[in-house]
């Protein structure tokens, strides 16, 4: 079964092409990493699958359904953690699950239920009575994916989930991705710049690069074909032509880091 298929997609702000041609295939239940740097059209690619930017040209189904004639059937199915932070510090972090609850509609006497679970599954349980501006920035991120898990997606879209957080906190929420993967079966597509992690965590990537996907395989096929030893940067680089620190480092990068990590504290 295929959780997303997209082809032909193209779309473009004005003159800037951010998504060209793009064709693509999550299969069902994997964990799947679109890989890249700043400006490499992650992002709007999302936004197309996601029923958020309107597909024209190309086509795009999630589980069979497509966002032009069924929005409402391609949402229901989604759980979507943005870039942006969608949690409220003022709330403790129970009342911001409950929100989500109340906005996907969830029966009232399930809900109590189905917000206790998502924050367990996301180790919250404890600080779940506590102001989200008491949380430290792996606890927030965590809460937004127990938000996006309170309907019960069969795909779960994480938009940069470890940028701005620490070595342990990333550690922590990949945790939590995979154990979550491992019991409801839910399909994973995650965008990032973090090679190691995509590595580490992902079971097939695509490497995007100014709108087209250059490599697409298991990190072990991409790092394989390039050669022993080899990194998934050394195959980001290989099919880019650009050294991954220089496109990496642009100062889009390192304002968006920086807005990131000032948001989650
Ligand atoms: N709303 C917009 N208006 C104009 N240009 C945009 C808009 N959104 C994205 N772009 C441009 O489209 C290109 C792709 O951006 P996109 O955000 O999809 O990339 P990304 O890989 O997700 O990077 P980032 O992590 O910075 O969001 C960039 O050149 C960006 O400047």
């Amino acid at each position: 079964m295929t959780a997303v298929a997209c082809t032909g997609l193209r779309h473009a702000f004005g003159d800037q092409v951010a998504v060209d041609d793009l064709d693509l295939t999550v299969r069902s239940g994997e964990i799947f990493g679109l890989l890249g740097p700043n400006g490499a059209g992650k992002t709007t690619a999302i936004r197309l699958i996601t029923t958020l930017l309107p597909v024209r040209p190309g086509m795009v189904t999630v589980f069979g359904a497509d966002p032009a004639r069924r929005p409402l059937a391609v949402r229901r199915a989604i759980g979507y953690v943005p870039q942006l932070l969608s949690a409220d510090g003022s709330l403790t972090g129970r009342e911001n699950v409950s929100l989500f609850a109340r906005l996907f509609d969830v029966p009232r006497r399930e809900r109590a239920d189905r917000v206790d679970g998502a924050l367990t599954a996301m180790g919250l349980a404890e600080a779940a009575d506590r102001m989200v501006k008491t949380y430290s920035g792996g606890m927030v991120r965590r809460l937004e994916l127990a938000q996006a898990l309170v309907n019960r997606p069969r795909l779960l879209i994480l938009d940069e989930p470890t940028i701005g957080l620490d070595p342990v906190a990333r550690g922590a929420l990949w945790d939590k991705v995979t154990e979550l993967r491992a019991t409801t079966g839910a399909t994973v597509l995650v965008t990032t710049h973090y090679m190691d992690e995509a590595d580490q965590y992902c079971e097939r990537v695509a490497l995007m690069h100014r709108g087209r996907i250059r490599a697409l395989g298991t990190p072990g096929e991409l790092k394989a074909a390039l050669g022993p030893e080899s990194t998934l940067e050394d195959v980001f680089r290989h099919h880019t032509g650009d050294t991954f620190a220089e496109t990496q480092g642009g100062f889009r990068d390192v304002r968006g880091t920086r807005r990131t990590a000032r948001r989650l504290g």
